[in-house]
């Protein structure tokens, strides 16, 4: 394998942008066109484990992405894609908490999370060359959240910081004042976990400033 000079990311987060140039590594962006349906990729399978769940989506948001290297005729560079989500491990149900559709699936989300710990887990792969499959890894945090009333959850809610993320959250703004403590990876909150996300980097050879 070659040594890469930059990669592709394939994320609309605003989060892993930021992340990554943390890591000082230069990127393009690999964006579904309009007419790609990437929502339906993030639907759980009946019993799914939140740890199968965000392999699984994060492996079929990089056979998208290939697909649309391929179609756009572009020079070859690896590719990375994500996939953050949230599991209250004690849940008899194992609901998977996505990104809540709308201010009442917010309510429900945070409710289930106040006074609680809950796992975050984000995938991370890397397709590494042409005919590699993805290099990937999972890692998990587990968060603390205080315990909120009625109106904590409307307040913030009515900010509109829950919206497009994952367990209806966002650790890096509002939300933190939420979180007493956590346990594992600030950035893999966030939605990429720096750490993790340089060994893949190593193993991709791809080279950082
Ligand atoms: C828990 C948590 C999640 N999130 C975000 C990270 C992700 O952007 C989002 C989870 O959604 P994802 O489906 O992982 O990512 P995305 O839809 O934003 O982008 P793409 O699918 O194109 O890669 O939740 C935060 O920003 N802060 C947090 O504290």
């Amino acid at each position: 394998m070659n040594n890469h000079s930059f990669i592709y990311l394939a994320s609309q987060s605003p989060r892993r942008q930021e992340l990554l140039k943390q890591l000082g590594v230069q990127f393009e962006m690999l964006l579904p066109s309009p007419e790609e349906d990437s929502e339906s990729i993030e639907i759980p399978l009946p019993h799914e484990k939140a740890r199968d769940y965000v392999e699984r989506v994060t492996l079929t948001k990089s056979t998208a992405a290939l697909q649309r290297w391929k179609e756009r005729q572009l020079p070859w560079a690896p590719i990375l894609c994500a996939d953050t989500t949230v599991s209250l491990p004690d849940d008899p149900k194992g609901e998977i908490l996505g990104k809540p559709a709308d201010g009442l699936d917010a309510d429900r989300i945070l409710t289930m999370l106040s006074g609680k710990v809950h796992e975050v887990l984000t995938a991370v792969a890397i397709t590494p060359a042409l005919d590699f499959k993805p290099l990937c890894i999972v890692q998990v945090s587990k968060v603390q959240f205080a315990a909120l009333s009625e109106q904590d959850i409307a307040t913030y809610i009515a900010s509109g910081e829950p919206f497009g993320k994952a367990g209806a959250y966002g650790i890096q703004g509002l939300g933190g004042s939420l979180i007493p403590s956590i346990e594992g990876s600030y950035s893999g909150i966030m939605g990429l976990p720096l750490h993790e996300t340089r060994e893949l980097l190593n193993r991709a050879k791809v080279t950082r400033k």
